[in-house]
């Protein structure tokens, strides 16, 4: 059998690469970096080793490299593919569509099976998003047929998985704990079960319970982190006031998914408490920068601080949590991160209650947006004193 995985990074290398090889499938890697994609296909395996106290390692074999520019290579590789995987990050999606789409074209032609395409991106509807740019690509023809050869499941993917340190620019340390959950009714029928994959029939508790949660107490601590100068989220994770507001974050997000959901309030407090030893890892060494990377993509209204900041105001629910860390993302001026970059350009030049419209979508009539300029206004008053 055989994988398809656009994204040789930390998450295609070190979770979906290895999750696929271990479910039986030979994984071709298809990736924009050259030396990358030159050093895969030169060692044909790479190692995986666990952020624990063993350190165990994993040797990945029998993985190949596609350069991702090379649109009829990767079609034909899809053309011949079992299964098609991302991890590029949700904003390079748009990229991969074209090679997609021409891939889809050649199963057509050859009367393929259909397989699935699966976005295993931080986001909420990820691979729906790429069957949009898929079928944006597709004639009005073939876009009718397309069905019968490609779905497109949605999933949720949870490991942590930091900038990595070695010598070795293909191996990849990675936290034990890893939850890959794909949209079951998506699936091509009779597709075979893979290993340490749970199926479910409606994902999207599974993704607002992953996102809202790791993701909104992982940047909050990030962006919490970052003001008061600490590198990891490891040293933030030591600092009391910081994990006070996760708290009051966390326990905000858990009163809407418990909500929204019916998830179980105890379990939903033991899922948090896993969480946050996860964050404490000794093992990993995971910078704030990366956990906070692309500010003006983690404000957006879909995502996880706006999103469940307006759930919550539906349910009646206060968020001063959410505002403190709302706050905190407006404030990232990370200078090496281009949408970090934007971000205080537009404050510069617009002020913060523009801002805060412009890049969450929340407008200067709604009650919670006095509450952010507030809470803005209070950090910086207290960062220049
Ligand atoms: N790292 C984590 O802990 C983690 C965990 C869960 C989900 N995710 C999600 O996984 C995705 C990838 O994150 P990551 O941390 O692995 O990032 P990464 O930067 O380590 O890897 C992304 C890879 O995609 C490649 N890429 C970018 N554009 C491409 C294109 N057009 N075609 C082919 N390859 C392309 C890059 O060269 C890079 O190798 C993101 O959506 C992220 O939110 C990350
Ligand atoms: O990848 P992002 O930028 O959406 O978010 C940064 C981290 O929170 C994220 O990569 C986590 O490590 C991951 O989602 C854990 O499953």
């Amino acid at each position: 059998m055989i994988a398809v995985h656009f994204g040789a990074g930390n998450i295609g290398l070190g979770f979906i690469g290895l999750l696929l090889s271990e479910s039986g499938y030979d994984v071709k890697f298809v990736d924009v970096n050259e030396e990358r994609v030159a050093l895969i296909n030169e060692r044909g395996e790479y190692k995986v080793t666990l952020a624990n106290e063993a350190g165990e390692d994993f040797v990945v074999k029998g993985v190949s490299a596609i350069n991702g520019r090379d649109e009829e290579q990767v079609a034909k590789a899809i053309a011949e593919a079992d299964i098609v995987t991302t991890a590029v990050g949700v904003g390079a999606l748009p990229y991969l569509a074209g090679s997609i789409a021409k891939g889809i074209e050649l199963r057509l032609q050859a009367g393929a099976k259909p397989i699935p395409f699966i976005a295993c991106e931080n986001a909420i509807g990820g691979s729906t998003m790429l069957k949009g740019h898929v079928l944006g690509k597709l004639s009005p023809e073939l876009r009718e047929r397309a069905e019968s050869v490609a779905s497109f499941p949605d999933a949720a993917v949870d490991r942590i998985v930091p900038l990595q340190q070695h010598e070795d620019p293909l191996q990849v340390t990675v936290e034990p704990f890893c939850e890959w959950v794909i949209d079951r009714s998506a699936l091509p029928a009779d597709f075979p079960t893979m290993q340490h994959v749970k199926y479910v029939d409606k994902l999207g508790p599974y993704i607002e319970r992953k996102l809202f949660t790791v993701n909104t107490g992982h940047c909050s601590a990030a962006y919490l982190g970052y003001l008061q100068g600490y590198e990891t989220i490891q040293e933030a994770m030591q600092d009391e006031g910081i994990t006070a507001v996760l708290g009051e974050v966390l326990g905000e997000t858990g009163q809407v998914l418990v909500r929204t959901h019916g998830f179980d309030e105890a379990e939903h407090g033991r899922y948090v408490e896993i969480i946050m030893d996860r964050f404490r890892n000794p093992y990993l060494t995971d910078e704030v920068v990366r956990v906070g990377r692309s500010p003006i993509r983690k404000l957006s209204a879909n995502d996880r601080l706006v999103r469940p900041l307006l759930l919550a105001y539906e349910l009646g629910i206060d968020t001063p949590g959410l505002i403190k860390a709302i706050a905190a993302a407006l404030s990232f001026n990370f200078a090496e991160d281009a949408e970090a970059v934007e971000v205080q350009h537009g404050l510069t030049e617009n002020g913060i209650g523009k801002t805060i419209t412009h890049y969450t979508g929340i407008g200067e009539e709604h009650p919670l947006h006095p509450a952010i300029v507030r809470q803005y206004e209070t950090l910086h008053q207290r960062q220049e004193a």
